[in-house]
């Protein structure tokens, strides 16, 4: 497959399903890995780098994969091209900066890439829509177990798996949520949510990971620890947690209907409002819309609109995405007018409808 078709649309793992698919996006698993006696990518030569590069293609490229597998490396790619494939969250922000022989393998359904010279010289990433701890978790054992037989791991009997940076060691492991939590944002509570997930060991990330803002009331849930704990218990730990995130999510979309259902009412269709209207849209400005608008559909306070459509909107305001719609790279101001057009032309503005009696859902 060439790059085109890894960059014309949102990806599968966004579209949502599953029963609570109205608060959990998609789950992602990633497992860091390193070769044996080689050093990590941290403080490898250029020339160590290449080999790393050359044993993997090697070991990946096997007939078998080479159906399922297409290959890039980051230096033949457009920085466009790169940032396309962040804002589709098939490679990693950090990826995409590192180009020397930076490289991905992505499968031809997406679920899977395999990111070469990351922060560690391995990181399998398998995406899927909705809470699939164990599924997702098991795609990804079975791709690496695959390639752990043709090449030599960084492994430690006491540790476990070596990575470039400790939080890592162990299983290598971080499995993380992707959840749409407006009424807890709302309501305040996210801070003392935060807080509490520090505790328990996990991490509570922006929709782009490490370092990257809340955008639109989406958040990644994430283990911190990897040391210690078996696969099997890092994922039913994360699995409880989120599962308590949800009822709290519940809860507190109930408070806000019975007590504020007028705020909140005029939120949602002011948001929608501006979707349907507005003539420059920054992406904050965008997604906080979407989450109010999604939370409406959910709330089946509007009609007309598939979640499907909101999820992809998600991604779709991204500056990346507004610069291919448009054909052309553009300047932040001409983002938010092509944003704004955008918008309206996916969400199919003449047809939204509001109130108790809505239409039937249509695809946009
Ligand atoms: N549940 C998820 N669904 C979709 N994409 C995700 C999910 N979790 C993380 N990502 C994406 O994976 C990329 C890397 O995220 P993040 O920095 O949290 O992860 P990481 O690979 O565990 O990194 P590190 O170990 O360096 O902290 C980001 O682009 C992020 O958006």
């Amino acid at each position: 497959m060439n790059i085109e078709h890894f960059l014309k649309r949102a990806p599968q793992s966004m579209m949502g399903s599953g029963e609570d698919s109205d608060i959990v996006m998609t789950t992602r698993i990633r497992l860091a890995r390193n070769m044996a006696n080689t050093r990590f990518p941290l403080s490898s030569s250029q020339q160590e780098a290449n080999e790393v590069l050359e044993k993997l293609m090697k070991a990946f490229l096997t007939p078998q994969e080479q159906l399922n597998f297409s290959y890039f490396r980051m230096v033949d790619l457009s920085q466009l091209e790169r940032q396309l494939l962040v804002e589709k969250h098939l490679i990693s922000p950090y990826l995409a900066k590192h180009k020397e022989a930076a490289a991905v393998f992505l499968s031809t359904d997406e679920s899977i890439s395999v990111m070469v010279n990351e922060e560690d010289h391995v990181r399998i990433q398998v995406l899927s829509p909705g809470l699939q701890l164990m599924e997702t978790y098991e795609r990804a054992s079975a791709l690496d177990d695959r390639l752990g037989k043709q090449v030599s791991y960084a492994y430690d009997e006491q540790f476990g798996y070596l990575t470039s940076c400790p939080t890592n060691v162990g299983t290598g492991l971080r499995a993380s949520i992707m959840m749409h939590l407006p009424a807890l944002t709302m309501s305040k509570q996210m801070n003392v949510l935060v807080q509490m997930m520090t505790r328990l060991g996990m991490v509570v990330r922006g929709i782009y990971g490490e370092g990257s803002e809340n955008l639109g009331n989406i958040y990644q849930i994430s283990n911190q620890v990897t040391l210690g704990k078996s696969e099997r218990e890092i994922l039913e730990e994360l699995q409880k947690v989120v599962e308590q995130i949800i009822e709290k999510e519940r809860n507190a979309r109930k408070k806000l209907l019975e007590r504020a259902y007028v705020t909140l009412d005029d939120r949602v269709n002011r948001a929608l409002g501006t979707l349907r209207y507005a003539r420059v849209l920054t992406s904050e400005e965008a997604a906080s819309c979407l989450s109010n608008v999604r939370l409406g559909v959910d709330l089946k306070m509007i009609h007309g609109i598939l979640p499907s459509s909101l999820n992809e909107c998600v991604m779709l305001i991204q500056p990346g995405f507004v610069q291919q719609y448009a054909g052309t790279m553009l300047d932040a101001v001409d983002r938010d007018i092509y944003r704004a057009k955008y918008v309206q032309e996916k969400l199919g503005k003449d047809r939204l409808t509001t109130g108790e009696k809505g239409e039937e859902s249509y695809d946009v």
